[in-house]
């Protein structure tokens, strides 16, 4: 690709610019190849039809907070992309277009710099005003967020851009934007009233409130009449020795030998248990009261089960993939019925336990490895957003805790292939954590019966398989044969590197 031809020098100020002589070329040219390198587009398995500019505040004289609209076929997802613009001398990072005068126009949210200017709003807790609305910065522990070490962006491949100042906060801009409550923001205040300690403490949001439609439109099913949205967080840092996924992957790639990462499936099983415990407390708001699972629930579970699975099949039929994936890919899709009977098999049973508000997107990348006061190893858990994917009524819905469990059984199966540990040691892991699990979950009425357990564990994690398989697709391609093969396992065929057998968990 040819580099961008540079951008006139702003003459009218930042925003200025960017709303005037620049938006024709960002619109139209810059930002739609930029996207599609970009590990947070949620839709790079699609094509990009047009990128529309909603500028909303300047915040500093060279650091600009704007949306952009991204249409597709059928439909249009919102994105935070703050911009500033540097020196060009040195190493710029993120940068999207030189600038008239050896400057350059960078994307400010992976910028420590710019998350600094909004980390000091937040703490002063001030209100800008937009076209037609407002950005608060609104702290909730100010006294916390006071002194903050230097800011540090951390890795730019993830769903948002995360930032950490110091060993004391983190800060996390939202990329893809939808309208309503973020469940990060209300489960962490929830949990912090039921005692939940094994997660950082909650410091404050920036919150959009807009005058008119905010967001996705199009397959999202969001309401568009619910016009605010949560662009950035802060949490307390969490002092720790990394995520389990890296620490695990480690341990593997040094020693795949049975039994590796004991300790890590029992703090696991132990902590999803504590989480699920304070979720299903009867003493809890609207929308965080527990309810007993119903067959209407079930049925639901498993009509969405089969719609994400065709989803996924279809975008499978659809995707231009390798040899081995197309090899996968042909079985996947020859396995309908097969995976039919898997779905139904929940509907038997008698239904049971309850319906709770839920993690909703719990894997080892969510789980921070830290030490308990004694000093001995422990997890805590993070990013309580739910699946990107998803609309966020969906995420707020409550729904069986099991799917958390499934989530991370997935995990674990994600670290068996891709750090070489096969299947049999993914099998004695994932039966360590499921039995910490439900002896943490001993007695609890959240936890279902054995058999209908067992069978809507089966059911979430097919249905999680189907999820990683359209997220695969659309952000990482050259994963997606991980989830396929687990989608296989679990009915027992697919070609396996180690040779596994039906998965039963
Ligand atoms: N409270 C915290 N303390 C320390 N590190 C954190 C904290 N929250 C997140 N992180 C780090 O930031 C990374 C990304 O955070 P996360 O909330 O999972 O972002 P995303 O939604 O993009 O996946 C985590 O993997 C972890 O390394
Ligand atoms: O952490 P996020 O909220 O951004 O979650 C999304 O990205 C995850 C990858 O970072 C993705 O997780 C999948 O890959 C993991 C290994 O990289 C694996 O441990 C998970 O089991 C697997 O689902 C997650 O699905 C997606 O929502």
């Amino acid at each position: 690709m040819n580099a961008p031809a540079p951008l006139p020098a702003p003459d009218g100020g930042f925003l200025g610019a960017v709303d005037g002589r620049w938006r024709h070329p960002l619109e139209t040219g810059i930002l739609p190849g930029w996207l599609g390198s970009r590990r947070w587009f949620g839709a790079r398995n699609r094509p990009v039809r047009a990128v529309t500019l909603l500028p909303l505040a300047e915040m500093a004289p060279d650091l600009a907070l704007l949306l952009i609209d991204v249409r597709l076929d059928g439909a249009t997802q919102r994105y935070f992309l703050p911009l500033a613009l540097r020196d060009a001398t040195g190493a710029v990072g993120f940068p999207l277009a030189p600038v008239a005068g050896g400057r350059v126009l960078i994307d400010a949210a992976e910028d420590a710099a710019s998350a600094g200017v909004l980390l000091a709003a937040l703490r002063a807790g001030i209100t800008l005003h937009t076209g037609n609305g407002q950005i608060r910065f609104e702290p909730e522990d100010a006294t916390r967020l006071a002194s903050p070490g230097p800011p540090r962006a951390l890795k730019a491949d993830q769903s948002n851009a995360t930032h950490v100042f110091g060993q004391d906060v983190m800060l996390k801009l939202y990329r893809h934007i939808h309208p309503g409550l973020q469940p990060e923001v209300e489960m962490a205040r929830h949990l912090s009233r039921q005692g939940f300690t094994h997660m950082p403490a909650f410091l404050g949001q920036v919150a959009l409130h807009q005058g008119n439609g905010a967001a996705d439109s199009g397959e999202s099913g969001n309401d568009r009449s619910d016009h605010d949205s949560v662009l950035a967080v802060a949490f307390a840092y969490l002092r720790n020795e990394g995520d389990a996924w890296s620490w695990l992957c480690a341990a593997l790639r040094q020693d795949p030998g049975p039994g590796r990462g004991a300790w890590l499936m029992t703090r696991l099983g132990q902590r999803m248990g504590d989480l699920h415990r304070c979720l299903s407390a009867t003493d809890a708001p609207p929308g965080f009261t527990p309810e007993p699972v119903t067959i209407a629930h079930v049925e639901r579970w498993m009509h969405e089960t089969e719609s994400d699975l065709e989803t996924a099949l279809e975008a499978l039929a659809r995707a231009a993939l390798g040899p081995a994936e197309t090899q996968l890919a042909r079985e996947a899709l020859g396995r309908r019925a097969e995976f039919a009977r898997l779905i139904g098999q929940p509907a038997h049973l008698p239904p049971s336990g309850l319906c709770t508000r839920i993690h909703g997107d719990l894997h080892l990348g969510q789980v921070l490895v830290t030490r308990d006061p004694g000093g001995a190893r422990d997890v805590a858990i993070i990013d309580f957003e739910g699946e990107p994917r998803r609309p966020l009524p969906e995420r707020r819905t409550l729904t069986s805790p099991l799917r958390d469990v499934a989530g991370m059984l997935r995990s674990l199966d994600y670290a068996a292939q891709l750090c070489d540990a096969g299947r049999s040691w993914a099998r004695g892991a994932s039966r360590s954590c499921l039995a910490a699990y439900e002896l943490s979950m001993d007695g609890s009425p959240a936890l279902p019966a054995r058999e209908p357990a067992r069978a809507l564990l089966r059911l979430f994690l097919l249905q999680k398989a189907a999820y990683e398989i359209s997220y695969e697709l659309a952000s990482r391609p050259e994963l997606v044969a991980v989830p396929l093969r687990g989608l296989l396992a679990l009915i027992g065929t697919g070609a396996d590197r180690s040779g596994q057998e039906k998965e039963t968990p």
